[in-house]
């Protein structure tokens, strides 16, 4: 068995030398996809010291003389300012350049228009008040977005900001999905005694797109070795092919030998549990980069889960996100165990499902691998090291099913 922090450190490497194809596109069809290159700003944002409010540029100093003053000037946005003339003050507007002179914004609320047109003002100014200074949100020549960034609305919306209006990213992967099994039938058909309805490939589908890869599936394949081969082969023009089931090691598990067929098998169970019989591999493409494979257990939350922990970071790699985004380990946090665990795996990590509210874990009951409704139930997994115990107040690290899927 392989630990399961090796299998990573083993395949994020390869994920990393992977190229994807770039190509430029407008900002309205980036989202979700990955940077790259570096995006810098031209300009600095905002472009000119402006007016927070609606209300009077003044000049501090003048108020010695007063509290009254007549409007030399109207500023509305989009507009270049005059030199505000000493003793008087300009009527200004929200987002409105500051005029050179002025070096503080009184808003209306705290001023009164008197008949003949002068402003009084109601209390002395603060020097700078309301003035939102030139660049002070980005600077000229800053790095807006980097490059591995995934381009999200807030990211999309600053590019805009800086007057980009199309950007390189990454081609979005193409994830091939099989699932293995003779007993298993599609949702909508009615079950024969034996049978069960197919849910994995409806997990990857979900977190697939999620992920923004293109996803084809060829849907179920039975438990013999031809039509396992043929279906890997038919999906072998993917980046990545991700099958479940036939991964153990009873006589109608295909898998594997299906992979050493069409290409090679580089690990094998995995000491994590659940999830221990994947495999991981490449499926032969003369002169073309490798299709890469991975063999998920059959059994609903080892498959789900296996998906999360291991194929989740090797895609957003291959889609070239940076390391430190891709490794969920690094945004484990600590939780405090309210149950119990006397009955440790003595040679796997496991994944306990808890629910974490206000830092504390408790213990999703039924921990089979097959029960999903434990998945929706739960809010993510508990790491425990093999052997691992665990009585209540342990402290245990902790990564939320949302934290795996950013
Ligand atoms: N003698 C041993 N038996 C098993 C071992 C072992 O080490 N020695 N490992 C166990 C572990 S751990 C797991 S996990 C399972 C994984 O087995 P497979 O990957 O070969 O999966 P299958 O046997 O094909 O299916 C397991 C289970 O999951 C159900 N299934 C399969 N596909 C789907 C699907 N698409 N949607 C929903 N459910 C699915 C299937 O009906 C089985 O109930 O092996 C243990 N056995
Ligand atoms: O490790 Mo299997 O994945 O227990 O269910």
């Amino acid at each position: 068995m392989i630990e399961l922090d090796d299998l990573l450190m083993q395949l994020w490497p390869q994920a990393q030398q992977y190229k994807p194809a770039i190509e430029t596109l407008p900002l309205q069809q980036v989202y979700g996809r990955v940077l790259a290159d570096s995006q810098h700003s031209a300009i600095q944002v905002p472009q000119h010291d402006n007016s927070g409010m609606d209300g009077y540029a003044v000049r501090c100093a003048d108020f010695l003389q007063g509290m009254v003053f007549p409007v030399s000037q109207r500023i509305p946005a989009g507009k270049t300012p005059q030199p505000l003339e000493p003793g008087t003050v300009a009527r200004i507007f929200t987002g409105a350049p500051i005029p050179p002179g002025a070096d503080a914004i009184v808003m209306q609320e705290d001023t009164v228009l008197l008949d003949d047109g002068r402003v009084h003002f109601n209390h002395l100014p603060k020097l700078n008040a309301w003035i939102r200074r030139a660049g002070e949100d980005i600077a000229r020549g800053q790095v807006v977005v980097e490059m591995g960034a995934t381009l999200n609305a807030v990211r999309v919306a600053l590019l805009a900001s800086i007057g980009i209006a199309e950007v390189p990213v990454y081609r979005p992967l193409r994830a091939g999905v099989m699932v293995t099994g003779s007993e298993l039938k599609n949702p909508g058909s009615s079950l024969e005694p034996g049978q069960i309805y197919n849910s994995n490939e409806f997990v990857w589908l979900g977190l697939l797109k999620q992920m923004g890869c293109e996803v084809r599936s060829v849907g179920i394949v039975p438990d013999n070795l031809r039509a396992t081969v043929e279906a890997l082969k038919s999906l072998s023009d993917c980046d990545l092919v991700i099958s479940s089931g036939g991964v153990s090691v009873g006589e109608e598990d295909h898998v594997k030998p299906a992979v050493e067929q069409v290409g090679e098998l580089q690990a094998w169970k995995i000491a994590m549990k659940p999830g221990k019989p994947m495999a991981f591999g490449k499926i032969d493409r003369a002169g073309q980069s490798p299709c890469w494979f991975f063999g998920l257990p059959g059994n609903p939350v080892s498959s789900a889960l296996a998906f999360q922990l291991v194929v989740k970071p090797f895609v957003d790699l291959l889609s070239g996100q940076s390391l430190p985004t891709a490794d969920w380990r690094s945004r484990m946090v600590q939780v405090t165990a309210q149950f119990e665990w006397l009955r440790p795996d003595t040679r796997r990590d496991e994944f306990l499902r808890v629910r974490v509210e206000s830092g504390m874990a408790t213990l999703f009951a039924n921990q089979s691998s097959g029960v999903l409704t434990s998945l929706d139930q739960s809010t993510g997994v508990v790491r425990l090291k093999a052997g691992q115990t665990v009585t209540p107040g342990d402290a245990l690290p902790y990564v939320s099913y949302q934290e795996l899927m950013k």
